[in-house]
């Protein structure tokens, strides 16, 4: 039977160009999506920190640190968090405002406080104003309005690292020391690391580390939640143009429990990425190929894979071989570790090497997947017994093949020389 093609669909591409996108936008880093897969947790953690904002608003500054590698979602849940604490507490009548700094883009204690001034509404005179002069009608006016203010200091290392210790001091400190009864300035700081703050003194540390909130790197599972829900809820794509293999290797390669970095953004942008390849190639769907030509263009540990597979021995080096053989040879994108030990042993005799004995390659299997040099998964159902399936985690390109052939030239070279 023919398939029918829906004749919206075609008439809309026959105009602007066949697309596997629905809405670009929900994919730019500073969307903010409806649901924050895995980080219920910590939203749940500044909740309890902040809630005397809602339930005894002024009684202390409260003050919580944040802590997590790039891409773990910090930004994006304290800017959701913000937003959502700042509905509830103005429909119980409490003026609270919620306000983002990035110190990297506001990189001065001034531009800081300028920044807040401008989220707060809050004109300013003409005539240049001191970082302190500037404060201090900051303060006066929160007084003035009744406001508490929640603010979130993002990238704080980096305002810790290129500021004088003075401008730390007085943004930590000096609300503090106004001994004033109504507290109304209370803080998230950002940070990538912790140790960014140990060269800190104590005293303003003591001010700065009260509660401290984690942001794990995300493992494969996670990230795989966090892609589906940017295609099915948040509708990035057109509907049925992703395949589940292409959000299974992007999930896998980003994956922290599979050796890489657990960073959703780089998982979103080898998504988006994947989209526009298939645009390009005027696919109608995205597939676990397009998906891993936008992970060798994406992934900064690419050329960290082609130095590792300078240091391999021979032996991983023909295993690889294998499988980039198996890639070339047929169109699947998995293949059975029976498989990929016959190809192995193929290429193995016809350089006269004694191939190695199936336990020994199975560590060797698990040796690769721990270095990120391949990918694996279980087989589902349908195949006799659970195996392990192996594919590469970039496409086969004539640069990844010349440079297997020169690496296993040269270790035979050796082992000749040697014998
Ligand atoms: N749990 C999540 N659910 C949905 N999207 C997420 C989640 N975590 C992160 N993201 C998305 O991943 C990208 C990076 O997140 P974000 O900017 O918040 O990371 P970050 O930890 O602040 O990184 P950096 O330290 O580099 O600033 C954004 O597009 C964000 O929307």
């Amino acid at each position: 039977m023919k398939v029918l093609v829906d004749i919206k669909d075609l008439i809309e591409n026959t105009i602007e160009g066949s697309t596997v996108f629905n809405n670009l936008s929900v994919l730019n880093p500073e969307h903010i999506p409806a649901n924050l897969p895995h980080r219920e947790t910590q939203i749940k953690e500044l909740t309890v920190s902040f809630k005397d904002l809602i339930l005894n608003p002024g009684g202390t500054s409260i003050r919580t640190v944040i802590v997590g590698r790039t891409g773990t979602g910090k930004t994006v849940t304290t800017k959701k968090f913000g937003k959502e604490l700042q509905d509830i507490a103005n429909k119980k009548g409490i003026r609270l405002f919620y306000v983002h700094v990035n110190c990297h883009r506001q990189r001065t204690l001034y531009l800081m406080l300028m920044e807040i001034a401008q989220s707060l509404r809050l004109p300013l005179p003409n005539r240049g104003l001191s970082s302190q002069e500037t404060f201090k009608l900051i303060y006066d006016y929160l007084e003035r309005k009744n406001i508490h203010l929640l603010l979130t200091l993002d990238e704080f290392d980096y305002f810790i690292s290129t500021s004088p210790v003075e401008d730390i001091y007085f943004l930590v400190r000096i609300y503090d020391e106004l001994n004033v009864n109504v507290k109304r300035l209370h803080y998230i700081f950002i940070v990538r690391e912790l140790t960014s703050l140990s060269s800190l003194d104590k005293s303003i540390k003591d001010h700065i580390i009260k509660n401290v909130i984690e942001f794990p790197p995300y493992s494969s599972f996670q990230l795989y939640d966090i892609l589906q829900d940017r295609i099915v809820n948040e509708k990035a794509f057109k509907q049925n143009t992703v395949t589940d293999e292409a959000v299974k290797f992007i999930s896998d390669i980003h994956g922290a429990d599979k050796g890489g970095s657990g960073n959703a953004r780089l998982a979103i942008e080898t998504l988006e990425l994947a989209g526009r390849i298939a645009d390009a190639e005027s696919s109608p769907i995205i597939t676990i190929e397009h998906a891993k030509k936008a992970n060798s263009k994406i992934n900064p540990e690419i050329s960290i894979i082609t130095d590792t597979i300078r240091d391999l021995d021979l032996h991983y080096l023909l295993l690889l071989k294998a499988i980039s053989s198996l890639h070339k040879k047929y169109e699947e994108d998995f293949f059975s570790m029976g498989k990929v030990e016959e190809e192995y042993r193929n290429i193995s005799s016809l350089l006269g090497e004694e191939p190695r004995r199936h336990t020994q390659l199975f560590e060797y299997i698990r040796r690769l997947k721990l270095m990120g040099l391949i990918i694996t998964r279980h087989s589902g159902k349908g195949m006799r017994g659970r195996t392990t399936l192996i594919s590469l985690p970039v496409p086969v390109s004539v640069e990844l093949e010349n440079l297997l052939d020169q690496e296993i030239k040269r270790r035979l070279q050796k082992s000749q020389v040697n014998s």
